[in-house]
């Protein structure tokens, strides 16, 4: 273990001489091989180490028993030590939180303070590579970022430096092998092995069935992880320089407004980008979730021709394009989000605002019915479609009606109640003709006669895949 930690940390420039490096020791076999490590090579490279222990209150007297283990093995080391206790019980209580969630924050807030009081260039943390390739299959699995799928950075800033993690290029067996070599006893924290955690689940059920596969699974992922993370740091700063030259940011009031021509000029990778830097900016301290449903709306109306439209973003933020300007601002007098406007290219599936799914496809044979369904031409309609909340004035047209109906009226008969109409989906065509009302109208464009395809919507729930 010790040549390839000592080639990596070469490789990636972790650590220089003459610094202050502040060391993460929970007690168990990754962090107490960590500080074993760096406690050998303190000497030549001339560190001041100090190891930080964390008691989070979670397991009764074990976890300060944990703590008082890293004191003790620090003395015998003559290493300096920190430790506090930290109430993670009544934090997660009073924000809401997961435990892990609650504990990784208070401890990371420690440990910038820490960082801070030592003036100290790193914090070290034990995390391994059997970690990262749980990391990103995690990443993989429930997230559609490319950043989610890089898994953890070898270094990053952090407070007063960086975090680096010098046993990112070990495995968990290289490590425990390590533990025993150098006769290290480290504590063990029965949550590790417990399944319920989606990390242990990944641990213990999926990543042995991938190795299974390919028994350098580590490398392979390390190197994939490596080069993610140096395209996406090229990528985010050319991002940065794009949003700098495009973009006329105002004050938190007036929020940001740039011209989807000049946008649209640079590539869709910058495009993306740039727009989840623009959600940081606005949001700022209350970052919120915003998925890739958001991303391809944005995408979307970006290129349509279409003059006005609105969509609602988490936390009262609102995206408007009128023309060929775009901006995002914060509503002022925060009414529910209700009102949508989205765009469907079908073939396509699109997730409302309200978490219903609409879903297009083209096919040959009309042949499933439903109140759930909307068969038309694709002659007989003009794409692109779209799907919107109610305006004032809607009026709708179907076979064996006189003239036309009213939306209202429509909503009134079918006894929908009042706080449903607004974010009732309307389905229209690019014209503007009001094609369906799911699950109430179905309107009956005119047949065109050819012997087309046809478009088929279909309304309802959001699969959930077991
Ligand atoms: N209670 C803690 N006190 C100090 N540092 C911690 C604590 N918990 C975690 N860390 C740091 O964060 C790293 C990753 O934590 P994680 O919970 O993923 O692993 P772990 O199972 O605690 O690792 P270890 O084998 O070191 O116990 C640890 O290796 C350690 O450097």
């Amino acid at each position: 273990m010790e040549n390839t930690v000592q080639a990596f940390v070469n490789r990636h420039q972790l650590i220089k001489q003459n610094t202050t490096i502040l060391i993460g020791v929970s007690g168990g076999p990754d962090s107490m091989a960590l500080l074993h490590f760096l406690w050998r090579f303190k000497d030549d490279w001339n560190l001041r180490l100090i190891a930080v222990s964390v008691d989070h209150q979670l397991r009764g007297t074990a976890s300060q028993a944990d703590v008082d283990y890293v004191r003790d093995m620090c003395e015998k080391w003559n290493l300096e030590f920190v430790s506090t206790s930290l109430n993670v019980p009544a934090y997660k209580q009073k924000r809401q939180l997961g435990t892990q969630v609650a504990a990784r924050e208070l401890r990371y807030q420690f440990f910038a303070e820490q960082m801070n009081t030592y003036q100290a260039d790193y914090l070290a943390l034990g995390h391994h590579g059997d970690d990262q390739a749980e990391t990103m299959l995690m990443g993989f699995v429930r997230s559609a970022s490319v950043r989610s799928l890089a898994g953890m950075p070898v270094k990053r800033d952090f407070a007063s430096g960086e975090i680096i993690r010098p046993l990112l290029c070990v495995t968990k067996e290289m490590i425990e092998s390590y533990c025993t070599e150098h006769a290290i006893i480290p504590r063990r924290d029965p949550s590790n092995e417990d399944d319920k955690y989606t990390r242990n689940d990944f641990r213990h059920n999926i990543l042995p069935l991938l190795k299974e596969k390919n028994q350098n699974l580590h490398r392979t992922l390390r190197h994939l992880s490596e080069s993610l993370q140096e395209d996406d740091t090229y990528l985010q700063q050319e991002a940065i320089k794009m949003a700098e030259n495009v973009v006329t940011f105002g004050n938190a009031d007036s929020g940001l407004s740039f011209d989807t021509n000049v946008f649209k000029a640079y590539p869709r990778s910058l495009q993306r980008r740039c727009f989840h830097l623009l959600l940081n900016y606005l949001y700022g301290e209350k970052p919120q979730t915003v998925s890739y449903v958001h991303e391809e709306q944005f995408l979307k109306v970006l290129q349509t021709d279409h003059g006005h439209i609105e969509i609602n973003f988490p936390n009262r933020l609102k995206l408007v394009k009128s023309y060929t300007t775009m901006s995002f601002y914060f509503m002022k007098d925060y009414i529910q989000p209700s009102s949508y406007h989205v765009i469907m290219d079908p073939p396509e599936e699109i997730v409302l605002p309200t978490g219903k799914v609409i879903s297009s496809s083209i096919i040959s044979e009309p042949h499933l019915e439903g109140g759930a369904i909307f068969v038309c031409q694709r002659e007989a309609i003009a794409l692109p479609l779209h799907i919107r909340t109610r305006k004032k004035g809607d009026r709708m047209r179907w076979k064996g009606l006189n003239g036309s109906k009213k939306v209202k009226d429509i909503f009134i008969d079918a006894k929908v109640p009042l706080n449903e109409r607004d974010i009732w989906p309307v389905v229209t065509d690019n014209n503007g003709e009001i094609l369906w009302l799911p699950g109430l109208k179905k309107g009956t464009p005119a047949e065109s006669g050819a012997n087309g395809d046809y478009i088929q919507l279909k309304y309802g729930m959001e699969e959930k895949h077991a």
